[in-house]
């Protein structure tokens, strides 16, 4: 089972500061995930067209079930990993986006600033988190009971996850 997890971000791809984003996303995903998998992790810049190859790349050559991303969600003009998302999804799933800008609300009134969105390429469920890394663990947190039972929708692997942190709900079980 592997999962994707990509840094969308100028400075940390170009050694300006240590990316803490991508790091944050692998703890977080250890803490709540119980079955074995495997990162595959990259930093790259704001660029639309590396993005797309990227997300791509982890889909279909890698054959990560999940993708993670972090960074580029914003309304500057280097923000563009919603629109790179959107490009190579054939369904996008709106409520990951809305539920996390709620979650984020409560802590910082700029959450509505974030495009965050999630969708579907092939058997691979692809979720946009803000740059921040005090986001992740509180966006993850909150998307996380749906994860599974969206990867099993798809055709992807059976995730379980640490029952005493966040509980998967799968409708049908
Ligand atoms: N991957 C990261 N690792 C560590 N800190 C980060 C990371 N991404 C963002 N930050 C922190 O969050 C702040 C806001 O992030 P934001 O994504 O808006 O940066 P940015 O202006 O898009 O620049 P860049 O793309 O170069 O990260 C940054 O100034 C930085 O302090
Ligand atoms: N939970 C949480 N969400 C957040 C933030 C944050 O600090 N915490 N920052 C906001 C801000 S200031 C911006 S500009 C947007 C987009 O950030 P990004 O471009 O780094 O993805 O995310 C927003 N969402």
């Amino acid at each position: 089972m592997r999962i994707g997890i990509l840094t969308v971000s100028d400075r940390a791809s170009h050694g300006v500061y240590e990316d803490r984003g991508g790091p944050a996303i692998r703890e977080c995903l250890t803490e709540f995930l119980s079955c074995e998998w495997q990162p595959h992790a990259l930093v790259i810049p704001d660029e639309q067209e590396h993005i797309e190859a990227t997300l791509k790349a982890m889909s279909d050559d890698e054959g990560c079930c999940l993708i993670v991303t972090t960074g580029g969600t914003g309304p500057a003009k280097r923000d563009v990993t919603p629109e790179a998302t959107e490009a190579v999804c054939e369904k996008i799933l709106p409520g990951f986006g809305e539920l996390m800008r709620q979650v984020s609300l409560k802590s910082v009134p700029t959450a509505i600033l974030s495009r965050q969105t999630a969708g579907i390429r092939g058997k691979t469920l692809i979720v946009n988190l803000p740059g921040k890394p005090s986001a992740i663990r509180e966006c993850l947190l909150a998307v996380m009971p749906a994860i599974p039972y969206c990867i099993d929708l798809i055709g992807g692997p059976f995730l379980t996850t640490n029952e005493a942190v966040v509980k998967a709900f799968r409708p049908k079980a």
